[in-house]
């Protein structure tokens, strides 16, 4: 048994997924096909994957963002949404996700005549269809870009669908220039119908944005919040020397953090992996959670993510049990069915997988032991 397949195994939760960013590269070139879409490079789903990911790759959030102009292009009609929701839950089985919420901005699928509602019922539609056939749990986040003025329509429509799978409000796209504030009356607007937010902050802008996200719009969650660590004080070996009064205070407050290695480094948001702060976060106890973002751009899934945090972070089974436990209490859904989640489906998988690698580490060498 080697460490990747007990990570694949345990049970993940996954909270920052992007649907647009997470589309198969065969599913990318037959809907292209269909609608005699002519602006992909190759219809090799290997080298197009590749492409998506070496434009992604460049080091700033602009150019990461630029793929997203074909997958959006792709995704016009009813049954491409279905289908992209559909084989997302299939991708996350697959990958061990037991729970995932997925978001994606209803105001970039309207070119061929969809109205936002139908895109929403779309999504859902493939990801109810997904779960009855992969037995994943969903929720749907819906993202207000923070270029376009229409985030409080977004964020009605969000409330709106409350009752049929949309658990939450996010802001998504170039942060620098856009600050989270430009959008407060959609940020009021959730917060006086109890709803769920997640803000983008923090990844390609400074702690400030965070500030703005959590104490002007009300975040719940905040999606990267890489450059918190600018309000750490850091002695020359890393140890922590003090807090500033937001990173004490989203400490203090538990709010959950939608820490995204890979994606990251592509964007940027840190130079390499090594200097990511998510060890810092994670061992001054902040409610850190580990996520994909855009799984096709960044090339990765969940599995992908607990390797990089096994191998730059040194985590070991009992960290993963603690990280899939605080995104679970960090999910957007009633807090029943989150401690139903942790009882009888987190604790439980972790549990099984501990037995067998007892088991198979009593049967191996030394060397051969796999984590623990
Ligand atoms: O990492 C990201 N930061 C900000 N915006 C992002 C990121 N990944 C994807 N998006 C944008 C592009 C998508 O079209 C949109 C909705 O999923 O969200
Ligand atoms: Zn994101």
């Amino acid at each position: 048994m080697t460490t990747e397949l007990i990570l694949k195994t345990i049970p993940k939760v996954l909270l920052h997924d992007h649907l647009d960013g997470g589309l198969r590269p065969q599913t990318i070139i037959e809907l292209a096909d269909e609608i005699k879409y002519k602006k992909l490079p190759t219809k090799d789903p290997i080298e197009l994957g590749e492409w998506f990911h070496r434009g992604a790759n460049k080091g700033n959030l602009v150019e990461y963002l630029q793929g997203f102009e074909h997958t959006t292009a792709v995704m016009q009609t009813k049954e491409s949404l279905i289908r992209v929701a559909y084989e997302m839950m299939e991708d996350m089985k697959k990958d061990g996700v037991v729970y995932v919420e997925t978001r994606f901005a209803p105001a970039l699928h309207l070119e061929k005549g969809l109205y936002l509602e139908d895109t929403v019922k779309a999504v859902l539609e493939g990801l109810e269809k997904g779960k009855e056939d992969f037995g994943v749990g969903y929720g749907l986040i819906l993202c207000g870009m923070r270029n376009m003025k229409n985030s409080l329509e977004i964020a009605e429509l969000a409330v709106n669908f409350r009752r049929q799978g949309v658990v939450g409000f996010d802001l998504a796209g170039e942060e620098g220039g856009y600050p989270p504030k430009k959008h407060i009356d959609a940020f009021q607007f959730i917060q006086r119908a109890n709803f769920n937010i997640t803000i983008h902050a923090g990844e390609a802008f400074g702690k400030e944005s965070i500030w703005q996200a959590i104490q002007w719009c009300g975040a719940h969650r905040i999606g990267h919040a890489t450059r918190l660590i600018e309000d750490i004080v850091l002695d020359n070996e890393g140890n922590v020397v003090a807090f500033g009064d937001l990173a004490q205070y989203v400490l203090d407050k538990r709010i959950p953090l939608e820490i995204c290695l890979l994606s990251n480094v592509h964007t940027g948001a840190v130079d390499k992996i090594e200097n990511h702060p998510f060890g810092i976060f994670y061992r001054e106890k902040f409610r850190v959670t580990l996520n994909t973002d855009d799984r096709l751009m960044s090339d990765t899934t969940m599995t992908k993510e607990f390797m990089t945090a096994v191998k730059y972070f040194n985590l070991n089974f009992d960290d993963f049990e603690k990280i899939t436990i605080n995104s679970m209490k960090s999910a957007f859904i009633p807090y029943k069915e989150r401690l139903h989640y942790i009882y009888n489906v987190i604790k439980p998988g972790y549990q099984k997988m501990r037995e067998q690698i007892l088991s198979f580490n009593n049967i191996k060498g030394e060397n051969e032991k796999v984590i623990q």
